[in-house]
């Protein structure tokens, strides 16, 4: 047993001479729910399909649950952005599939219990299902798989607000059930505050900040002050000058002058600062922070 679910150590991927990934070292424990945040093209998906052992590293290793992607493929599930199902199936042949495919692993009740909730008929063929509706039967083949890590690339991006509160609201509830890690990317920040204890930033394919969302803001804060005051002993991600004076979002390096109003910054707060300032130096929170090899 391992209370790692995914360590990367100096983890970088190439694709015809150009770098989409590099040099990222972080580790994920188990159980947690991980949002995986950056900029469209920052690497995210690259990050998510070397998880999943579809696609090999160029540079340095990665490891799931303590053994490489290959070896952990039946106990990991993913769903990546096009969603590949057989569109001339039924839902019902799909997840029976499913049940073929994962034999002594297969939770039907978890399966149809995704399937249903969306109301879907099961006799529908895959083909005929809407976006939506086939993220739907996606996401109940990942849950019936009973997998202990769940890889998925924007899962909800294609479904209507009330649908992605529904299956975020299963999903999480199926996980921690389960004890399941969850790694999910998404653009939609307010689901992933409110859905996710470890956040993984990567921008320009290397990693910002890693760890657990609560000890990555309490390392940050956003402070007010006179444009002249100095802030110099602290590490600041950003600053600008307002009408109120100096604004900035720092990491303190020993305590703040009375000069300051100090605030803990919002998740937003704090992914917006780091992508408007991406020489900032990054920071791994204890938990995620990786021996690298
Ligand atoms: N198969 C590929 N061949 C060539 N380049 C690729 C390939 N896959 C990804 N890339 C490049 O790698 C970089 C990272 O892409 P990736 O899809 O991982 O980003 P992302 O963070 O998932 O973006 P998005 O939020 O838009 O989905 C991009 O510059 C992309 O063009």
């Amino acid at each position: 047993m391992t209370d790692t679910a995914i360590e990367a150590a100096g983890l970088g991927r190439s694709f015809g001479g150009r770098r989409a990934l590099r040099d990222c070292t972080f580790r994920l424990p188990t159980g947690r729910v991980c949002a995986l945040v950056g900029p469209n093209g920052a690497g995210k998906s690259t990050l998510l399909t070397l998880a999943a052992g579809l696609l090999r590293p160029t540079e340095g290793t990665i490891r799931i649950l303590g053994t490489g992607p290959a070896d952990a493929r039946e106990r990991i599930a993913y769903v990546g952005q096009d969603k590949p199902l057989f569109p001339q199936l039924t839902i019902a042949e799909t997840l029976w599939l499913g049940r073929e495919l994962n034999p002594g692993r297969w939770d039907d009740t978890a399966a149809r219990r995704v399937v249903d909730a969306g109301g879907l008929d099961p006799a529908a063929r895959v083909r005929a299902l809407s976006g939506g509706q086939r993220t739907r039967v996606a996401l109940a083949l990942a849950l019936g798989k009973r997998a202990e890590v769940l890889l998925l690339d924007e899962p909800t991006a294609d479904l209507d607000p009330l649908a992605r509160r529904q299956l975020t609201g299963l999903l999480l509830a199926d996980a921690g059930e389960n004890g399941t890690t969850v790694v999910m990317s998404s653009h939609i920040l307010p689901e992933l505050e409110n859905a996710c204890d470890h956040l993984v930033l990567v921008d320009r394919g290397s990693v910002r900040l890693a760890g657990g969302i609560d000890e990555l803001l309490a390392a940050h804060r956003l402070v007010t002050g006179p444009a002249s005051a100095d802030l110099a002993p602290h590490t600041v991600v950003e600053s600008r000058t307002t009408g109120r004076g100096l604004t900035a979002l720092i990491r303190p390096g020993g305590t703040l002058s009375g000069d300051w109003q100090t605030v803990e910054p919002s998740l937003e707060d704090l992914l917006l600062a780091h992508l408007r300032s991406p020489a900032a130096p990054a920071l791994l929170t204890p938990p995620a922070e990786a021996t690298a090899r």
